[in-house]
């Protein structure tokens, strides 16, 4: 059978642009619900028979059958095993990619990650103490492909924070174990490791079970399911974000060979068949082109299948009057990846306000992000980009205020404090701070 890919077309000047662009954008609401349904039932039953509920639903989603736990985790001579196995050109690549991620984030730190204070004039210290989290729990997919990478990319920071105790979950469909995600693991220095996903794996992580120990945080991206399975957890436990199936918007103006284009946009595609690759362009013939390469192109891709799903079913190349035009509808999807494929970049990055990752320019392929430039690929998706940032150190800790009021300072806030707590009608606040007064 002969593989058809032909995103949507559509054109801002056309009279139903906006209603064909939203329906676009969102996935169909028959499918949310279902999966939400099946998600909410997950999480209840693990939350309820613990270990047994993840073996039975590891053995249903994940054709693994195993009858006890200890053969769910990893153990660290098998991470280190699988690591020392791994022929030399992809040892070098892991290492040449967690050093880069690592360098990354250690900026990040510095620039942003350190507690801080300053005194008033009356000697009142003030500022911030920052603590990493004492446990977390990493979700590295493993459903349609394998993602050494996600481990770095989650591992990493949390170790650059400070975290004590770093623990992973990776489903191993059928039981096979892909040595370079055991050998990040091994790499990036993970404390636990299970081969179990899904809602149930996230479950395991938010209530705890005899084996999986209950974290405080989930960090990590993930299909659907794990998705509205972090969604739900929230609060019992902290998240991330909304990492869900990957998306690429590339704004062209023309100027990058359209094969590169396509492809970029199969790079995506080929995650999920509910991924989303978008191109904008103010150029139809530039337009035709690339639906030439994507359709020269498609039968030669190993995951043709699942390239093609995506781009039938949620890709779109939209002509636009305009780039300016172009930015600005891209502000409106807020895309987990954005590539400005233009001869000038920087004219056009200062119009975009809402992207996970912004990468510039035609040699800047996004894939290149997924795994070694350094900064996170665990990216908000969904639109969430409007207020959702890349997964960064800053994940891993949290922050206290730190308030030291010296005898000079307490005369000072002491007046303004009562006067405000008798407004209150709070009494106690009040008398607290007077109390405090010199005369
Ligand atoms: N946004 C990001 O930063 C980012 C980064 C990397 C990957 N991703 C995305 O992560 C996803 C990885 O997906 P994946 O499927 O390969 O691996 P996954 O580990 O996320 O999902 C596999 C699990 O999904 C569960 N599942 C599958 N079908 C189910 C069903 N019908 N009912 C209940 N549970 C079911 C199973 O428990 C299985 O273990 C892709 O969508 C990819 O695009 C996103
Ligand atoms: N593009 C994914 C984030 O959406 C990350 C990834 C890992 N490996 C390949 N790609
Ligand atoms: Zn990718």
């Amino acid at each position: 059978m002969t593989l058809v890919a032909t995103p949507v077309r559509l054109s801002t000047s056309a009279a139903n642009f906006e209603a064909d662009f939203k329906a676009r954008l969102h996935w169909s609401a028959d499918t949310d619900a279902a999966i939400e349904q099946r998600v909410a039932d997950i999480l209840a039953d693990v939350k309820v028979r613990g270990d047994a509920a993840v073996l039975d639903y590891t053995a249903r989603f994940d054709a693994l059958e195993v009858f006890d736990m200890n053969s769910l985790e990893l153990t660290q001579a098998e991470l280190k095993a699988a690591f020392e196995s791994l022929p030399t050109a992809q040892r070098d690549a892991l290492q040449a990619a967690a050093s880069r991620v690592r360098s990354y984030h250690q900026a990040q730190k510095k620039a942003s990650g350190e507690s801080w204070s300053y005194k008033d004039e009356d000697g009142t210290l003030l500022g911030q103490k920052v603590t990493p989290l004492d446990r977390v729990g990493i979700y590295v997919p493993g459903g349609k492909a394998a993602y050494p990478s996600s481990v770095l990319m989650n591992a990493i920071p949390a170790h650059v924070a400070g975290v004590a105790e770093i623990i992973m979950v990776v489903p191993t469909p059928r039981g096979e174990k892909n040595a370079l995600v055991l050998a990040a693991a091994y790499v990036a220095g993970v404390s636990r490791a299970f081969t179990i996903g899904g809602a149930q794996a996230v479950a395991a992580l938010a209530y705890g079970t005899a084996t999986i120990p209950a974290v405080d945080k989930i960090t990590g991206p993930g299909n659907a399911y794990v998705a509205a399975a972090k969604r739900r957890v929230f609060g019992t436990v902290g998240i991330d974000m909304i990492a869900g199936p990957s998306e690429i918007l590339v704004l062209a103006d023309g100027s990058t060979p359209a094969d590169w284009v396509a492809m970029d946009l199969f790079s995506q595609a080929e995650h999920d068949e509910l991924a989303q690759s978008i191109l904008l362009c103010p150029d139809a013939a530039y337009i035709d082109a690339v639906q030439e390469a994507i359709t020269r192109l498609l039968p030669s891709m190993p995951r043709a299948e699942i390239i093609a799903k995506s781009l039938n079913g949620r890709g779109a190349l939209i002509h636009t009057r305009s780039m300016q035009e172009a930015c600005e509808i891209s502000n409106r999807i807020a895309p987990e990846h954005l590539e400005i494929s233009s001869n000038e970049p920087h004219r056009w990055e200062p119009l975009i306000r809402h992207a996970g990752a912004i990468f510039l320019g035609a040699y800047t392929s996004e894939s290149l992000g997924d795994y070694c430039a350094g900064p996170n690929h665990v990216l908000p998706t969904s639109g969430t980009a409007r207020f959702s940032s890349p997964l960064g150190v800053y994940d891993f800790q949290k922050r206290s205020s730190l308030i030291e009021v010296s005898q000079a300072g307490a005369q000072i806030l002491g007046k303004i404090a009562a006067e405000l707590a008798y407004g209150e009608g709070l009494q106690a606040h009040a008398m607290a701070a007077e109390m405090r007064l010199i005369d």
